[in-house]
């Protein structure tokens, strides 16, 4: 989990950082992702907005980012995914849930879950599309509520 949030350090995205690290049933890496546009797609020629002041969905960011889960599966070397773990910082929405599940990923460890309430249908369908699918999903217990990284002469 510490390796995601370190991926997420590297969203350019100003409101939210999500970050996501798939590791092997051993305990291998094998992918680490974070929420930003697609390769080749300018960070400065797309919008970083949540919302238009016209109202048109194609001046925010949501028509273009790639999650943070969906890239750290796509950066791995792997064909299937299959019995991996994927940790990953915020609970999956529904589009990342279905790309975990036909990936073959067996279990899902987050950190927060950014639905306030139950009516929120992208995490609610998520949490059933991971349930009926039989994807492992819990909430990790941390040991410890931070970690430092010094830059220093070891
Ligand atoms: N599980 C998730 C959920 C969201 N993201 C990304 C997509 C956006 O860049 C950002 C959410 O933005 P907000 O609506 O909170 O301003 O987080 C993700 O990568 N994985
Ligand atoms: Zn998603």
């Amino acid at each position: 989990m510490a390796i995601a949030f370190l991926s997420a350090e590297r969203s350019k995205d100003p409101n939210r950082q999500v970050g996501a690290c798939l590791v092997s049933e051993n305990g291998v890496i094998l992918g680490i992702g974070y929420n930003g546009f697609p390769r080749g797609c300018s960070d400065d020629k797309l919008p970083w907005a949540k919302k238009s002041k016209t109202g048109n969905p194609l001046e925010t960011k949501y028509p273009y980012v790639c999650h943070a889960e969906v890239n750290a599966i796509l950066n791995t070397n792997h064909a299937s995914a299959a019995g991996q773990r994927l940790y990953v910082t915020m609970f999956p929405c529904n589009e990342c849930a279905k790309i975990i599940i036909q990936s073959g990923v067996s279990e899902v460890i987050y950190f927060v879950e950014k639905r306030l309430n139950d009516t929120d249908a992208a995490y609610v369908a998520s949490r059933k599309l991971l349930s009926m699918a039989g994807v492992k999903v819990r909430k990790l217990q941390p040991q410890m509520d931070h970690l430092l990284i010094q830059f220093e002469d070891p």
